[in-house]
């Protein structure tokens, strides 16, 4: 597969690269951001491989977000960690309405595969981290496929959820930082759902990280941090919800809740070394 490198820096002994693709799942461009740490030129050369993470980001972001904001690269490389940030959504694809709300079209994919026309030709951001994005950063990086984990935040943080409990035994380890758990039940979830999949309410379900866990409860302990200055805590992200049916279904997880930490990259960069060390302690080996 053909990958463009747009930018590539020295960073932390190892190197942040940004690169564009063709995917055909978006149907178009895609960019995303990929720290490589100072171990990945020596196990390039031994032919060994590392283990990678996969961040999504939330409403608006790009690939650029986390990337410059989040500092998980210092983290990253001591413990020897790849980590892959794409984008949040297809781009221009001249859908009418695709640029005119921050929470649906453009930088809104919701880490789900459209149903609906027309964003079915190209939102479908789902294929695209699970099979597109996985196979192309496989092919292009030495990164052990089967050391493999995935975070994210508020609606990169739903994503990270629905996919590791959806393919358990690829993404092996799973965090979140403020996730939009119950997209079902809340404002951005109905606007979103709706749109991308219609209103049959059961077509939801695959992609609501609180209805999953009730079926499919992984093994993995799920760490999710949460501020409780958020402004969207109660309307939109409602942890309480994903908590009670996790604990019904048996789901080990760790939910901490953070006084006074709000929505932004700074709640985020404030614990993201906890979150590289779960997924390292949890990939070890
Ligand atoms: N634009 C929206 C909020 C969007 C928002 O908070 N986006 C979060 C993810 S849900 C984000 O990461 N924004 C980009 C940034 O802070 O760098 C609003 O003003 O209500």
């Amino acid at each position: 597969m053909e990958l463009e490198t747009v930018s590539k820096n020295r960073c932390f002994g190892g190197t942040q690269g940004v690169y564009r693709h063709d995917s055909k799942a978006c149907n178009g461009p895609m960019k995303l951001a990929v720290y490589l740490p100072p171990q990945a030129e020596q196990a390039e050369r031994d032919g060994r491989r590392l283990p990678v993470l996969t961040w999504l980001s939330g409403l608006t972001c790009t690939e650029e977000n986390f990337t410059v904001k989040a500092g998980a690269q210092r983290v990253a490389a001591e413990l020897g960690l790849i980590v892959v940030a794409p984008d949040t959504s297809p781009r221009g694809q001249n859908i009418p309405g695709e640029d005119e709300s921050y929470d649906f079209g453009s930088g809104a994919g919701f880490y789900l595969d459209a149903t609906r026309e027309p964003w079915s030709k190209a939102y479908n951001m789902y294929s695209y981290v699970t099979r597109e994005l996985q196979a192309l950063v496989a092919e292009r990086f030495p990164v052990d496929t089967a050391r493999q984990g995935i975070m994210g935040h508020s609606m990169g943080g739903h994503g990270a959820l629905t996919i590791h409990l959806k393919n358990p035994g690829t993404y092996r380890s799973c965090s979140a930082f403020s996730p939009i758990v119950a997209p079902s039940q809340v404002p951005w979830g109905h606007k979103a759902f709706g749109g991308y999949l219609g209103e049959d309410r059961a077509a939801w379900r695959q992609y609501d990280a609180t209805e999953l866990v009730r079926e499919r409860p992984s093994k993995a302990t799920i760490l999710i941090d949460q501020g409780e200055a958020d402004n969207f805590l109660s309307e939109q992200l409602r942890p309480e919800l994903f908590a009670e049916a996790a604990r019904r279904a048996g789901q080990p997880f760790e939910l901490r809740l953070q006084p006074g930490y709000d929505h932004s990259y700074f709640f985020i960069a404030s614990f993201i070394e906890d979150h590289l060390r779960h997924h390292a302690a949890a990939l070890k080996g």
